[in-house]
This record gives structure tokens, sequence and C-alpha cells, in this order.
């Protein structure tokens, strides 16, 4: 098989997709005030493959706010420090439900379905303040997996603190039913912060490597998860990363993905390559409409998925 020439392929949608900016659609987290400015005319793609190789198109280089991408990452370092506890009091089954609902916890006794929707987040954020300085290790880990320093948008943890209203009724309800150890300020300042870092497709694309290469570093190659644990993030993310719009995802896309509100979507093909598309404007479920456009372009022209 001749070898795929990523970069021509990363050039051909970003310039099919560029056009359609201004009139796709969609609209960015107008929720989060910080998010709400941000200019919908950007596009920016970015693969990084288990040989190193990389390529990258449009506005790849911007830094964006990754939101719940960072959710991939807070999973990891709990899986780490937690191994199979991680899981006592949080559930692996898509929701089916939007990322910020609350519908499910009451009869499901505070335990959230996912770690990927917010409620499950909130949890893993409070596992991971049980064993430290949880920001400065997130920073840490996501610094160590890009080969570059990250931080946290502080304008961006403000506007989320400043009107986190459903995430606050999140840790609240979860912390009644005893699912959060700590106190709800300090698990939810996590959470926000940890949304607010600020990193470009580049850099996604390369701190994700992990999950393409069996848990192996991707800079340096030794373990950041077992194997095991790689497959099993990668099905979360392909069964519950996208929220409400999973199965919609595996059907057009058959990719593990993460999105997040700032427009960001980490796609994982297993044993290849690692890659992040970003656009700010949402469709109804929350994800990058033009993102996801570009996932589904990326599979039809290269034939990737794992289906
Ligand atoms: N889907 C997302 O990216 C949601 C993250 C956002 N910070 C929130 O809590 O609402």
């Amino acid at each position: 098989m001749p070898a795929m020439d990523f970069q021509l392929i990363l050039d051909e949608i970003n310039d099919e997709l560029r056009p359609l900016l201004p009139t796709a659609g969609g609209k960015v987290a107008s929720y989060i005030p910080a998010l709400a400015r941000v200019s919908p005319l950007q596009f920016g793609i970015a693969l990084r493959t288990n040989a190193g190789q990389t390529a990258a198109a449009g506005d790849s280089a911007v830094p964006f706010s990754i939101q719940s991408m960072s959710k991939v990452f807070s999973l990891t370092l709990a899986i780490r420090a937690l191994g199979e506890a991680m899981w006592d009091r949080i559930g692996r089954e898509p929701s089916g439900s939007s990322f910020n609902s609350l519908v499910q916890l009451e009869s499901e006794h505070g335990i959230p379905r996912n770690p990927f929707i917010n409620a499950g987040a909130i949890a893993v954020a409070d596992r991971l303040v049980s064993q430290g300085d949880a920001k400065a290790e997130l920073l840490a880990l996501l610094g160590r997996l890009c080969g570059e320093p990250v931080h946290i948008d502080a304008e961006v943890a403000r506007s989320e603190a400043d009107t986190g209203f459903r995430n606050t009724a999140l840790a609240n309800f979860m912390k009644g039913f005893g699912t959060l150890d700590n106190d709800v300020a300090t698990v939810l300042d996590v959470y926000f912060n940890q949304c607010a870092i600020a990193m470009s497709c580049e850099q996604v694309a390369c701190a994700a490597g992990y999950l393409c290469r069996d848990g192996g570093h991707p800079l340096a190659g030794t373990p950041v998860l077992s194997a095991a644990q790689a497959r099993r993030v990668n099905a979360l993310m392909l069964t519950c990363g996208t929220y409400d719009a999973a199965g919609e995802f595996a059907f057009r896309i058959g990719l593990p993905c993460k999105s997040g509100v700032g427009g960001g979507i980490v796609a994982v093909v297993p044993d290849r390559l690692s890659l992040c598309v970003w656009s700010p404007a949402l469709d109804a479920t929350g994800n990058s409409l033009l993102g996801r456009r570009a996932l589904e372009l990326f599979v039809a022209r290269t034939g990737l998925s794992v289906f």
C-alpha cells in the first residue's frame, strides 16, 4: 500500500471547509461568556502518526479552549492513580443525554453514567483532588505529552466559574449522594480550570498520541497507560465522547472521539495516528459542526476507521 499523503489530505479538507465558515451555521458556546467572544471563522486540523510524522492545515497552531477534551486527560490521570478503583463511583454507559444533564443522576443515586459527561468529569476531578494538586498534575501531564508547556486561560476559567450554575448543581447533587469526597468548591475549581486549558490542534494531536500507541508516550515511548487501559479509554471515547451524538459519530466517522464546547474534537485511529480538529461553531449537541464534517471527510478519504 503506498504511503498516504496526509499533508495533502489535510490541505484538501481545509480548502473544502474553510470557504463554508461564514455560512455553515452553528453557534459558539454562548453560555460561557469568554467563549462567546471567540470568532467562529476559524478552522484548524492536525495529526501525528505513530511514526512521528506530522501534518497540519488551517489554524492548526492557534491555541483554543480545550474544554471537555480535557476529560480524556483527567481520566488518564485518575486511572493512573487509582486503577480499577477509579470506577467505584463512575459508570461506563453512554448517557444519551446532553453533556450537562442532571436528569439521570437522581434515579441513578448520584452515580454519573460515564466520565465524559460533566457530572462524570466532576466526579473524576474529585478523585484527583484526593490525590494531590490536580491542576498542576494535569498541566504537567499535558506538557510532557505534547513536549511544550501548556497553560490555563485564567479569563475562561473565571468566566466558567461565574456562570457555572449547572455544573454547581451537578456537583452539589452528587455531594448529597456521597459521590464526592471533597468540598464542592475545590472540586469545581479543578473542573473549571481543566476546561480552560488552552492548546492548539497540533499540541492536542501530539498529546493524544498514547491512545494510538497502546498507552505508550507519544514522544518518549514510556507507558502513560497500559495497553488495556488505553483500549478502554478509546472505547469510552467512541461510546460516550460526543455525548448524545456518540451514535451518530460512530455511524458517520467510526473513530474514538472526544469533543469540547471550545469547538475542538480529538480523534484516535488506533495503532496509526491521533488527530485534532477545531472550529468554534457548535451544533445543537455541543459538538463542532465543521469539526464533525472534517472528520467525516478524513475518514472518507483515508478509509481509516475502527470498523
Ligand atoms: N462539553 C463541554 O465541553 C462542556 C465543558 C464546559 N466547561 C462545561 O462545563 O459546560
